[in-house]
């Protein structure tokens, strides 16, 4: 990445868009991208999934079905949402796509890559996790520069490690806080939402095709939720990637940058389709979103039955939240957008996307140096890891000493000293 480029990029949270973007950030308006690849690399990743299905055992008292039987496509340049009320499969459904499913769960359907039943190789794809897994003690620039020299080719130049690490840090709006260390139990440092801003950091830092993002804006404010998520959708909408988030209450500044959402209610899917036909399909099945309402809080509403509230249906009266989602269950299966993924399944499918390829990585002797580095640095700064320890060692070495103080040299001082090491 240029220099220049970086001295050029937008100060905090200013986004620079010229027009073209501009105007990709009206979702009606909004083209299906040219798929370019990222880095001038090869295209990009077309990912789709059919009647997937997720069992989780529970031992003794049976198996339970979290997913049950979705389908759906993710295609390069654009963002699908996955929205739904808690506890719905949203981080399930992520965790199949990107095959990090735990040990006491089973899958079943077909999930293919490019039209291809294969594996994501390395810097193919990044997940950002729901939870935050930093060093505390580094600060911001340490922790992503570390990721850099950890993830990025040993072809890559230092400066250019640096340089990568410096940009993707500005993109995410956190340039104030780079000197600032991260912090963690009992150790103030940056903020909760702060820390989830580096945690897309250090996973973009090698712009992968195919991201992952587990609720990306948990914990930001509402404009820094509408830059941060604006700011991954037109970086990969330049480059084709591929975006897959979920996303619990999205402002309507942040669903208009969404191209698909894919909207579940206790693992079944209410709606899969373009984000801005979802107010359309809503209205024509009974459920208008209220005037000066924003529209994906009204779908979360509707389809959320933890809360015992029945809910308004337009020419119905009311109804219960298991009849709502019932009737947009069923209207979606034998609605034209159900058809319409369906064809779009089976047109990437017949797509030959060709096999992914492994992107390189620092060596081992690389790694291993590195990880060398940041863990001393980290064991320096950690006063319970590092200096606690020594004043403990410390402490034993003296005690240990002492047993064997003035014991002597003669025959008897030898006796002695075995009794001791038996004692
Ligand atoms: N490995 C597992 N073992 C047991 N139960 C699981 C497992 N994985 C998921 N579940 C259950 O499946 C359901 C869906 O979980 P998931 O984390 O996918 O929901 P979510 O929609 O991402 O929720 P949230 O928005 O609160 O993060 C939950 O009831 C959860 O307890």
């Amino acid at each position: 990445m240029a220099a220049s480029a970086l001295q050029s990029s937008p100060s905090h949270f200013e986004i620079e868009y010229d027009s073209a973007s501009m105007q990709s950030h009206n979702p009606k308006t909004r083209k299906p991208r040219e798929v370019v690849g990222s880095d001038g690399e090869d295209g990009g990743v077309f990912l789709t999934w059919e009647d997937l299905w997720v069992t989780v055992s529970n031992g003794k008292s049976g198996s339970r079905s979290i997913l049950q039987g979705l389908t759906g496509y993710a295609r390069p340049g654009e963002v699908l949402a996955i929205m739904g009320p808690s506890g719905c499969g949203k981080s399930t459904l992520l965790d199949a796509l990107a095959g990090r499913l735990g040990s006491n769960t089973s899958q079943s359907g077909i999930i293919l890559v490019n039209g291809h039943k294969q594996a994501l190789s390395y810097g193919t794809s990044a997940y950002v996790t729901q939870d935050d897994t930093l060093i505390t003690t580094l600060t911001v620039g340490e922790a992503v520069y570390y990721s850099a020299l950890l993830q990025l080719p040993d072809s890559m130049s230092k400066s250019k490690k640096k340089e990568r690490a410096d940009m993707t840090i500005r993109e995410m709006g956190l340039q104030d806080a780079i000197n600032t260390r991260i912090g963690g139990w009992g150790v103030k440092g940056i903020s909760g939402g702060q820390k989830r801003r580096v945690s897309i950091c250090i996973e973009i830092l090698t712009h992968p095709r195919l991201l992952f993002l587990d609720e990306p804006t948990s914990g930001l404010d509402s404009a820094a939720s509408y830059y941060v998520m604006s700011r991954i959708a037109s970086l990969d909408r330049q480059h084709g990637r591929t975006i897959i988030t979920s996303i619990h209450q999205p402002s309507s500044e942040v669903f208009a940058l969404f191209d698909n959402l894919c909207l579940l209610s206790s693992g079944r899917t209410v709606y899969f389709g373009p984000a801005h036909a979802a107010d359309e399909f809503f209205s024509s099945n009974g459920f208008p979103c209220p005037t000066h309402q924003n529209p994906s809080d009204h779908f979360l509403k509707t389809i959320n039955k933890d809360f015992e509230e029945d809910i308004e249906q337009g020419f119905g009266g009311k109804k219960s939240k298991e009849e709502a989602i019932d009737i947009l269950t069923k209207a979606y299966k034998s609605s034209d957008n159900f058809q319409q993924v369906q064809t779009q399944v089976s047109e990437i499918y017949k797509q030959d996307g060709g096999a992914l390829k492994k992107r390189s990585h620092a060596s081992f002797l690389n790694q291993c140096l590195v990880l060398t580095r940041r863990s001393f640095v980290n064991m320096y700064r950690d006063l319970g890891y590092y200096w606690l320890r020594l004043a403990i060692y410390f402490a034993l070495t003296v005690a240990l000493g002492t047993i064997f103080h003035n014991v002597g040299y003669s025959y008897s001082s030898i006796k002695v000293r075995n009794t001791q090491r038996v004692l």
